[in-house]
């Protein structure tokens, strides 16, 4: 699912404001939100970008808005990615991700985000109400246990700062400590 408006101009804000220039989204799709961070973040800033799938993503619009160069797409799985990111750059290196891929790897994404951002990095889950489908009980699919799961993990997580915001289909920040 494509990111929302609103969402993306909140991510501008937030970048700007806090001067991040080291960024990574989880889950490209068409690389509208990539093409909304890339144009928030400063001419030396990056963000990498992975998707296991290619087919969709509009890289003649991010050359058409100038920021191409701004942008690193890597076509690789969202674990393996990040465990290299971890390996490539070292723990605390990023001051930016977005998670919003495949939602049964989520927990496993979010443990790795602790370690790559730095301490007042932000981390961002999208999908995080899953269509309110989270707070149905009965509801037991693979998909909505696993945010469920991540849900309930990080309102105890003592290592961040959280804000859940009723933001497109949930949107929880999480400032690392
Ligand atoms: C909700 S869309 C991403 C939307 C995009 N972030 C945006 O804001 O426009 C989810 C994407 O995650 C990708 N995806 C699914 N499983 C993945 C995985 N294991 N690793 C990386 N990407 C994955 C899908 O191919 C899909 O393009």
């Amino acid at each position: 699912m494509l990111g929302s408006l609103d969402e993306a101009q909140f991510f501008q804000i937030l970048i700007r404001l806090m001067n991040f220039k080291r960024c990574i989204e989880i889950g490209t799709f068409t690389g509208y939100t990539s093409l909304t961070i890339a144009l928030a973040l400063p001419s030396d800033g990056q963000v990498i970008t992975c998707d296991i799938d290619g087919q969709y993503i509009r890289q003649d619009l991010w050359r058409k808005a100038g920021v191409d160069e701004k942008i690193t797409l890597r076509l690789e799985p969202a674990i393996q990615i990040l465990e290299k990111l971890i390996e490539e750059h070292g723990d605390g290196s990023f001051d930016f991700i977005f998670i919003d891929a495949d939602k049964v790897n989520y927990l496993r994404c979010y443990e790795l985000s602790i370690r790559l951002v730095r301490s007042n990095g932000l981390i961002v889950i999208d999908n995080t109400l899953w269509h309110g489908l989270v707070l149905n009980q009965t509801d037991k699919s693979a998909v909505t246990m696993a945010i469920r799961q991540l849900n309930d993990l990080i309102r105890n997580d003592q290592r961040v700062d959280i804000s859940f915001l009723r933001l497109g289909d949930g949107t929880t920040l999480c400032r690392k400590k």
